[in-house]
């Protein structure tokens, strides 16, 4: 127990030592100061057990942040906050809704790894006297320092502060904030239609749970990816560059664009929206190529649309062009070539996604959409190129019970069967059904839902039945037609056969007739 008179002589004992302090400070010259300060840590370190390791915010020549500090900010923040009593809160770069905590100013945190305690603080230092400085925005130097005992040295320096970066840069990538890039034409003057990547934030809520398609074939998609994102190794050994090509193709509506929105959100990857269109040959379309990082997809939608890139097309072009089409019609010229807007070719872009640039910079996967795969030249959607070619199709009873999940919160109805075989009957896309599961206003039932459904799906399947009475009447009508064609060739071959056979027993020809009249009346006709 401290009594008053303890706390006296505590107290004289600190002022004292202050005194003595201020005088070294003030009177000991700095050599000498140096030389006391150096043996005291000394005799300090060797009484001490402890073991300290200090990582700085900024390190090297030209102080860049340091990758270390960052990692471990990441851990302590998710690992060891728990038991911090004071935090410090950061907003996230390009969100305005989220906030990061990490461990304010000179507190410390505890953490146990294989059963060894260490001590994290994190620290500052405000440098004095400093006229110019590399620091963004501020001057403090901030720091963790990292305790332990030095019987655990081996532990520690080796296994524990490598685990802790490895941690630190996962949940780097856990948390980053995702972005949805697009290129653009460039507003710079110097490189003005040069086009560029510009960013948003990535925030699409598709996932493979709330995309509706046959779960066996969803499945087998989300073990794709997987395969694909775990398979550095893999890749490696097979001398291939890390990279996939999916082609997604079907109706509109059918959830093409959903499904890569579920796929960034399941790999956790950034998009990269290439506008083919945009950009201007084929240079420029590597030199966005290798912009991109790693862990992205990049898509192109509507590949069909986005270029001229079939080879039929480019046939019809040359045949048209022959036949001198274009060349008397400015006009149609020029509307073709701002249609063209760019001069990527197929072999760059066959280069893009396969050429030797498209190896770096890390795992990357690639994507056409197209609602005309027929229409696609065979080389750009090869397996190799496209290893997956996913048809995106319409909607089936089993994808229709995850969208009833998703806007009705439903699992199962008495409608349900109804419903289940309209869709043997009907074709609608996925976007049909979700609009007519939406409830229409607060307080709509799921089955008014339904029900709309029904209606919509009892159209569509008259509509169906329509299409299909008039294909076959159009096939019957085309296979009359035809057999007509036949038997009237076939009368008129037996009629020419009849009139052979006439020639030849009358020799009632022109010519024939021609050759008797000269022999009996001595005249050609
Ligand atoms: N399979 C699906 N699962 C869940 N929702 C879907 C699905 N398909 C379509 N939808 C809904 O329909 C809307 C349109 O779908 P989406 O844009 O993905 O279709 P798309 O095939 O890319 O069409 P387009 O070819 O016209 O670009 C989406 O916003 C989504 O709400």
């Amino acid at each position: 127990m401290f009594t008053g008179e303890m706390f006296t002589r505590f107290g004289s004992a600190i002022g004292g030592l202050a005194v003595i302090w201020a005088m070294f400070q003030q009177y000991i010259p700095p050599q000498l100061r140096e030389h006391v300060e150096r043996y005291t840590h000394k005799l300090v370190s060797f009484v001490n057990p402890y073991i300290q390791i200090v990582f700085p915010e900024f390190s090297g020549e030209k102080l860049k942040s340091s990758e270390a500090y960052t990692a471990i900010q990441n851990y302590l923040t998710t690992n060891a906050t728990a038991g911090a009593k004071r935090l410090r809160a950061d907003s996230v770069k390009d969100s305005s809704q989220s906030l990061i905590l990490s461990m304010d100013d000179h507190e410390e945190v505890t953490d146990v790894f294989n059963g060894v305690k260490v001590w994290w603080s994190s620290n500052k230092t405000t440098p004095k006297n400093m006229s110019f400085s590399f620091y963004p925005k501020t001057e403090d130097r901030r720091f963790y320092r990292l305790t332990f005992h030095r019987r655990h040295r081996e532990l520690i320096t080796q296994s524990y502060v490598k685990h802790i970066l490895t941690e630190g840069k996962a949940i780097a990538v856990k948390n980053r904030q995702r972005k949805l890039y697009t290129n653009n034409a460039s507003d710079n003057w110097y490189d003005y239609k040069q086009t560029k990547w510009s960013h948003v934030v990535f925030e699409h809520p598709a996932t493979f749970e709330t995309l509706a398609m046959e779960p066996s074939k969803r499945q087998e998609i989300m073990n794709d990816l997987k395969k694909f994102s775990k398979g550095k190794e893999y890749y490696t050994k097979i001398g291939k560059a890390w990279k996939r090509g999916y082609l997604l193709y079907g109706p509109p509506g059918t959830g093409k664009s959903t499904m890569i929105a579920a796929m960034a959100n399941f790999l956790n990857y950034d998009v990269y929206d290439l506008e083919l269109t945009a950009v201007k040959d084929n240079t420029e379309l590597r030199k966005l190529l290798i912009e991109t990082s790693g862990k992205s997809i990049i898509v192109i939608e509507d590949i069909d649309c986005s270029l001229d890139l079939t080879g039929q097309r480019k046939k019809k072009d040359k045949d048209e062009e022959n036949k001198g089409g274009d060349k008397d019609n400015p006009a149609k010229k020029i509307e073709k070539e701002e249609k063209k807007g760019s001069k990527v070719t197929l072999s760059g872009l066959l280069n893009f996604i396969d050429g030797i640039w498209s190896a770096c910079g890390g795992e990357r996967i690639i994507i056409f959409t197209t609602n005309y795969v027929d229409k696609l030249d065979p080389a750009l959607i090869r397996r190799g190129r496209m290893d997956k070619h996913i048809e995106m199709s319409y909607c089936c009873f089993e994808a229709f019970k995850v969208l009833a999940r998703n806007y009705l919160d439903i699992e199962d109805h008495g409608l349900f069967p109804t419903i289940s075989e309209l869709f043997d009957e009907a074709k609608v896309t996925p976007a049909d059904v979700a609009e007519n599961l939406m409830p229409k206003s607060d307080g709509e039932d799921a089955e008014t839902g339904l029900r709309n459904l029904i209606e919509a799906l009892k159209v569509a399947k008259e509509l169906e039945a329509r299409k299909k009475a008039e294909e076959e009447a159009r096939a019957k009508a085309g296979k009359e037609e035809q057999e007509k064609k036949e038997n009237g060739e076939e009368e008129i071959e037996k009629d020419s056969g009849k009139s052979d056979k006439e020639v030849k027993e009358n020799g009632v020809i022109n010519g024939g007739m021609a050759a008797k009249d000269v022999k009996e009346n001595g005249f050609a006709a």
